[in-house]
Order: C-alpha cells, then structure tokens, then sequence
C-alpha cells in the first residue's frame, strides 16, 4: 500500500470530480453531512437550552443523551444498515432517508420538548443508517475503479471538512438570531431566552441541507439490473470511520453512518459510460471504503450490468426500473459484530512494540478530543458564551484537527515519525490541560484549536507509521481494529464527558482578593490532557528507536526546517575519507567539460580521481538511461520518471561513488539528487517531500561536500548541444525555466554546501572559479601510485 496521499489534494480532487454524475453524488454527500453535522450541534444545544433552568446534572443527562441518540445507533444498530440497503433501490433509499430526516428535523422545533427531540434524533439516525450503504453503493457504481480509492478520499474528506463548516453556520445562525431577537421589542431583556429559537435556525438548516440533498440523489443516474449477472466476488469487510483509517480505502461518514459504512460491501453499479468501461474491461468492483479483516461473513456481492442509459438495452429492460429484488439468504448482507471486532482485533492489533506504542496512543487521544465535543455546550455556557461560542468551539477543534493532518508532518517533517507522533500527543495533552484550566472562551476556542492540530498530526503520523510497520493483510486488520475502537471511544467520551462535568461540579477557590472559577467541563478537559500526558511518554518509550539525537535537539531542528543533528557516534561512522563533488546545471550549462578539467588537474595533485555521471555509471544505469532518455517513450509517467531516476541512483551511490569515498578518492558526479528535485520536482512538478525521501532512502542519506551549480538560461545552453535532442532535452521552456530557478532556490537554501557560479563564463575561468572553492575541502594528496587504482574505477559509459 502507498503512502497515504494527502487527502482531497487539488489535483486529485479535480480528476474525480470530472465526472458529473460523481460530482452530484459527491454534492448530495456533502449536504448530507452538513446536515449530519448541524443536527448533532443543535441536538446538543438544545437538550441544553430546553434544559436551562433544570439542575446541573438534568442537564448534564440531557446533553449526554442527546449525544448518546445521535452516536449510539451506528454502532449499535449498524447490522440494520446491511439489510436495510439489500431490500430497497439505493437511489431512493438515499433520498427517502434524507426527506425523512429533513421532516424530523423540522418537527423538533415545532413540538419544543426534550422527549420528542430525542425521539426525533434517534430516528433521524436509523434513517442514516440506510443512507450510508446506499451511498456507497451509489459510489462503486459511478466512479470508474480506479478512480474509486480517490474518490474514497474525497469523500472522507469531505465528510469531515464539513464539521468545521457546520460549526461556523450554527455560530454565524445563532448570533443572527440572538440579534434578532435582541432587536425585538424587549428583546434587550430577554435575549437570554432566545435560547431556543437560536437553535431553531440551525434545525431549520439542517433541515434544508438534507432536503437539498434528496433533491441532488433524486437526480442521480438510476440503478439498472442486467439479465447477465457477473458472477460474485468477494468484497473485503471491515469497519471505517476514523478520519485516518479511512485513507486505507474505507467509506466514512460522519458521526451517523461511520459504522454503517464499515458494514456495507455492496459492489452495486449505477451506470455511468466510464464505469461501464471499467466493468466491461472485466474489472471487478468492491465495495470502495472497506477494510479491516477480511471476514467471510461480511463478504456479500452484486453487480449491476453497466448499460448506458437511454440506449435500446436499458429500455427493454423494464425490471430495471423496480426496486431491486431481495437477495438470496446465502448472499445477503451479514452484521459486524463490534464487539466481536474489539475482541478478535485485539489479538494480533500489538504485533511489535512500536505497533503496540502506536495504538496505545492512538487509543488515548481520540477520546481525548471527543470529550471536546460532548462537553463544549456546558463548557461555552459556563464561561458566559452562547450557542454562537459553542459553534465556535465545535469548528475550531475539527478544523484543527484537519489542519492538522494536512500540516503537522509537513512542517515538521523533519522530525523522525515515531518522535512526531508522541511529540503531537504531549502537545495535544498541554492544550487540553491548559483549556481545562484557563476559564475564557477566547483562549478556550485557541487551545482547543491547538489540540485538535496536535491530535490530528498524531493520527496521521500514527496511521503512516503503521502502514509503514506492517504487512498489508496485519495493517488492514490492525486498521479494522483501531476504527471499531475509535468508535466505541466516540461514543462512550461523548456521552459521559458531560455527566463527569455535572458530577464534578463548579467551584469558586478565593485567597484574599483573588478567586478563581474552577469548572466542572474544565476539570473534564484537564483529566482528558492529565491521562494523555503520561500516555505520550509511554508511547514515546515504546516508539522511539533509541541511539538518536536528543530529542529536544532534532524538535529545535525541526521546527527550524534544518537538517537533523547527529549525534558524535553517527557522525564517527559516517565520516568518510573521501570527498564527494557534484556538478549540477541545465542541459548544456558545461558540466561534463568542467568534470574533465577538474579531474585532470586533481590527479595531477596526487588524489585519486573518480569522475562519473547520472545517470548510466553502471551497467544497469546504462540501461535505466536509455530508458529516460528515449524520446519515443514519451507515456512514461512522472513518478515511474522519478522512481528511475532513483533507482539508478542507488545503484551509482552503493557501487560506484560509496566505494570510491571508503577509499578516500576524490569522486566527480555530473548530476546528482538536486537534478530530480529540479527536473521532476521542479519540472515535473512532483511534491519535493516525496522526493526528498526516496532520495534519501536510495543514497542512503550520502550528501555531497560540494555542489557547483553551472547557471545558464535554458536557450544558451541548449543552443550549445549539437545533435538530436534527447526525452528531457526536448522538454518545453517553461519545463526548463522551472528547473532552472529549483536549481537556484536548492543553492539558496544552503550557500554552505553550493557554488553558484555563471556558465556563461569561459570554462578556464569557471575552472578556476572551482579550484578556489574546492582546494581548502581537499585532503591531504595521497601517494602517486594511487592513480593506477583511479584507472580501474567501475565507471562504465554509454
Ligand atoms: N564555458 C563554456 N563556454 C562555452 N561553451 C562551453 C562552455 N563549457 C562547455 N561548453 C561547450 O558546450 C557544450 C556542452 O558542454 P558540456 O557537454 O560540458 O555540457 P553539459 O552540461 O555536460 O551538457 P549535458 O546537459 O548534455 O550533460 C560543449 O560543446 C562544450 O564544448
Ligand atoms: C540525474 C537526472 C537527470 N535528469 C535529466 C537531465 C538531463 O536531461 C538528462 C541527463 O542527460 P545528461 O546529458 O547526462 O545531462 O536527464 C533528470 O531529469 N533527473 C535526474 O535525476
């Protein structure tokens, strides 16, 4: 399995969306969530409101049963799901589901009491439990296969950048109506009791975001029934709904359908032309969210013949406008057992004891964050702050968390992954301690943000940590496992987050003239940091791989984006008797004629001279070069280019240039790593991170003592070759102009380590530009006879 790509990237994005019967289905899941999401605030908030002069503990059973409606059926009720979605077409069990959910959220307001808004949300989460199978069914069936893991993403994604969403349009519909009801005759004094009708607004939205929804799936293409079934195939099952996890091929919704999704591997097919082509290339579609061990129980199959709608076959196909038929028992939908995931996972979820440092810390900081969520309404009302506070809250820990995600390992992705994981978690604790203890709503919504960014850094650390530790088939159970935990944690912080709050109560603790609130929903926040404190250093224990650089030392490095320390031991055995030159520049900048002059006037110092070049210095070199530089090949794609480029590298670092430095010579390379983050980084314009790391990986992290940049602008370079112009050669001027500033930018970043000097000079004066830099790095010359050794060096030309 590939490194997780980042989530929804721009690129990626597009391409899935270019298809618009997934754009309108991507368009209805995205309604729907928000609809998910709106409807959990406002449950929240108004078993709070609804609640208001009851007692503090009424309210805080209010709060937690609202929660617990809105959570528990997904895990609960998730075998309900399956069979739900095999009986009924799933285009009109998506937006049925929607227009029910839309009507309950609209009666809510409209009775005004506790035990009708419970009801209604209980119900409103049974109707998603339809929803979700039905969706990604609809899925498997839209996107072409192998497009489905990037819309998987999408979805994932989308699925939880709507809370943060949610959370801004409940805050901005709150403050909206408070005004309103402010600006109201008297409503000066009674702005306090507008506690309802503000949460009213944000209901009625919700309402229109699920009836907006049914609306978008209503116009989805519809289901048809082939007469020639494919036969069955087996789909992986397993549970999803962790943001991480769900990177691992798994359809995640939020809240309501994340069990739901884990349950349903439905390999239905809407039509659409492009699937119909995968599936009459003979590629077998499952289910797109799936992971988690692959249970026989759960494996169920159905295929829909791609017909294209409209055309003679589908139309004499009148079946294909009924409701699809039940399945035979044998092939039906069988339930997850949660608890039978929890336990079996838990045999082989600790594999080594990094894996097991992982899920111990993954374990303790979901439900961490979660006690956010299930204790901000109590929290905001308590620091004097509004349903608009608790939107506020709400946004700020799930857009933190997907910051995050999406930022943590990039800036500090100098930090080794184990260290950021457990470094993320003890940062993550910190916040949460110090939300607990300092009473302000501004600071609140800071640190809460703060511990949302450190708890999603961790996740996504933790998630490509153990894709990286584990076998495919251990990783997918090992995933399973962490989801079904994940979820069971979800509910049960959520829910008792606020009654721990009631239980513990508010306290004002004075000395002299000072006094200082102490909160019950802030003692819940610092016990949530209080237990993931000492977890992180555990985890760090467990994780960390010893012998490295004090960790204070690399999180300084780290932070300022320079390369890692290391210790004296390492730098013992990496220090090799040998000087390592590169050559870099564009195409014609003289390299090869500076690499000649320079090689001749070192052996005449008396060093041992190895000049050799990139690529084609070894015999599979020469081969990968012909590869890259024939110009009929012009489908190669950007990453293989990359990847080649890379593996010939390798090849030269550990058989050619490795060998040579051990024997303290002097080694010469035309072009080295900062050619790929030119050309394909640059050029190509393939992510530099990624780069970076199968560089270091292939030259087993060997850096040049120098690197001469001869500069040239491409067109006086290029106009020095003669001949046909090889693959790269023939490359756009744009292409080249892009390397050529990477190649500066590379220089910049690191004056130390670069001579930049103007190729455009005659190349006696850039030799001699060279030997002034080159001589104070040189060695002490070593004996005559050496130069024999050079003569045979294994540097093979084309
Ligand atoms: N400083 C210079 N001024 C003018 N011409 C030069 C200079 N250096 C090299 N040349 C000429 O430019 C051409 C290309 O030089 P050379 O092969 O050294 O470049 P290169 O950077 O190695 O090219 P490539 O990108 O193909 O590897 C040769 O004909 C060479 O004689
Ligand atoms: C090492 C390396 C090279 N390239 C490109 C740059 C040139 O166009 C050719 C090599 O040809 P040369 O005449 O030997 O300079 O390959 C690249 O794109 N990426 C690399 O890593």
């Amino acid at each position: 399995m590939s490194r997780s790509a980042p989530l929804g990237a721009p690129g990626e994005a597009r391409g899935v969306l270019s298809s618009k019967p997934f754009r309108r289905l991507w368009a209805a899941l995205s309604l729907s969530s928000l609809g998910d999401w709106l409807g959990l605030l406002t449950l929240l908030a108004l078993a709070a409101a609804l609640t208001a002069d009851a007692d503090p503990m009424t309210r805080a059973y209010a709060v937690a049963g609202a929660a617990a409606v809105k959570l528990a059926p997904p895990v609960l009720l998730s075998p309900l799901a399956g069979l739900l979605a095999d009986r009924f077409d799933r285009r009109l069990t998506m937006v049925v589901a929607d227009a029910v959910r839309a009507l309950l959220y609209l009666s809510v307001p409209l009775a005004g009491r506790l035990d009708w808004l419970l009801i209604a949300g209980f119900l409103a989460e049974i109707a998603a439990l339809a929803w979700g199978p039905a969706k990604d069914a609809a899925l498997t069936g839209l996107v072409p296969k192998r497009r489905l893991d990037q819309a998987t993403r999408l979805g994932v994604l989308t699925s939880y950048g709507t809370a943060p969403v949610a959370g801004a349009v409940f805050a901005v519909l709150a403050s909206l109506s408070w005004l309103v009801g402010a600006l109201l005759p008297g409503g000066g004094e009674r702005a306090d009791a507008f506690l309802t009708p503000q949460t009213d607004a944000a209901l009625y939205a919700a309402a229109v975001a699920y009836l907006a929804a049914a609306l978008t799936a209503w116009a989805l293409p519809k289901p048809r029934r082939s007469a020639a079934e494919t036969p069955p195939t087996a789909a992986p099952a397993g549970p999803a709904a962790v943001p991480g996890a769900a990177a691992e091929n798994e359809r995640t919704t939020p809240l309501a359908t994340g069990a739901q999704s884990s349950d349903n591997e439905a390999t239905a097919q809407l039509q659409t032309t492009e699937a119909a082509d995968d599936a009459a290339a003979g590629n077998e579609r499952t289910a797109p969210l799936a992971t988690g061990a692959r249970s026989s129980d759960n494996e169920r199959t159905e295929q829909f013949a791609p017909a294209p709608q409209g055309t003679e076959a589908a139309s004499a196909q009148p079946s294909a406008q009924r409701p699809e038929p039940a399945q035979p028992a044998e092939e039906r939908y069988r339930p997850e057992n949660l608890l039978r995931t929890l336990w079996q996972g838990g045999r082989f979820a600790g594999t080594t004891p990094l894996v097991r440092g992982l899920l111990a810390g993954m374990v303790s900081v979901f439900p961490a964050v979660a006690a956010v969520a299930g204790v901000a309404r109590l929290h905001v009302a308590s620091l004097g702050a509004g349903n608009a506070g608790f939107g506020v809250l709400f946004a700020a820990v799930f857009a933190g968390m997907g910051l995050g995600m999406l930022a943590g390992p990039r800036i500090l992705h100098n930090l080794s992954r184990p260290r950021l994981f457990a470094v993320s978690m003890a940062a993550a604790a910190v916040a949460l301690l110090a939300a607990g203890l300092i009473p302000n709503m501004v600071m609140a919504a800071v640190l809460v943000t703060l511990a949302g960014c450190a708890a999603g850094a961790a996740w996504i650390t933790g998630i490509t940590l153990i894709h990286q530790e584990l076998e495919e088939d251990i990783r997918t159970r090992t995933l399973g496992y962490l989801n079904a935990v994940a979820r069971a944690e979800l509910l049960v912080a959520v829910v008792a987050a606020p009654l721990l709050a009631a239980v513990i109560g508010d306290y004002t603790l004075g000395y002299g003239d000072l006094s200082y609130g102490f909160l019950g929903t802030g003692a819940v926040l610092l016990i949530a940091g209080v237990l993931v404190l000492p977890a992180s250093l555990i985890t760090y224990r467990r994780v960390d791989r010893g012998g490295e650089v004090a960790l204070s030392r690399e999180l300084l490095a780290a932070l300022r984006g320079v390369p890692l320390p290391t210790t004296d031991v390492q730098q013992e055995e990496r220090r090799l008797p040998g000087t390592f030159i590169v050559l870099e520049g564009g195409e014609g900048a003289g390299k090869s004629t500076q690499a000649g002059r320079l090689s001749v006037w070192l052996r005449d110092e008396g060093f041992e001279v190895v000049t050799t070049r990139e690529p084609g210095s070894t015999k599979l070199g020469m081969r990968l070069r012909a590869l890259l530089l024939d110009r009929e090949d012009t489908e190669m794609s950007a990453r293989a280019e990359a990847l080649l480029y890379a593996a010939d590298r390798a090849e030269h670092v550990s058989s050619v240039i490795l060998p040579a430095l051990r024997r303290g010579a002097i080694v010469i390379s035309d072009r080295y790593v900062d050619s790929t983050l030119a050309y394909q980084g640059a050029g190509r314009e393939l992510v530099r991170d990624d780069i970076e790391r199968v560089n270091e990986w292939a030259t087993e992290e060997l850096v040049p003592h120098l690197t001469v940049l001869l500069d040239i602008p491409p067109d006086q370079g290029l106009s020095r070759l003669g001949g046909t112009t090889d693959r790269m050669e023939a490359e756009s001027e744009e292409f080249h102009t892009r390397v050529r500033q990477s190649f500066r930018e590379l220089a910049e970043r690191d004056p130390s380590r670069y001579l930049v000097i103007d190729a455009r000079e005659p190349a006696e004066e850039l030799t001699r530009e060279i030997q002034r830099r080159l001589r104070p790095l040189l060695p002490d010359p070593v004996p005559k006879d050496a130069e024999a050794i050079t003569g045979m060096m294994p540097t093979i030309k084309e």
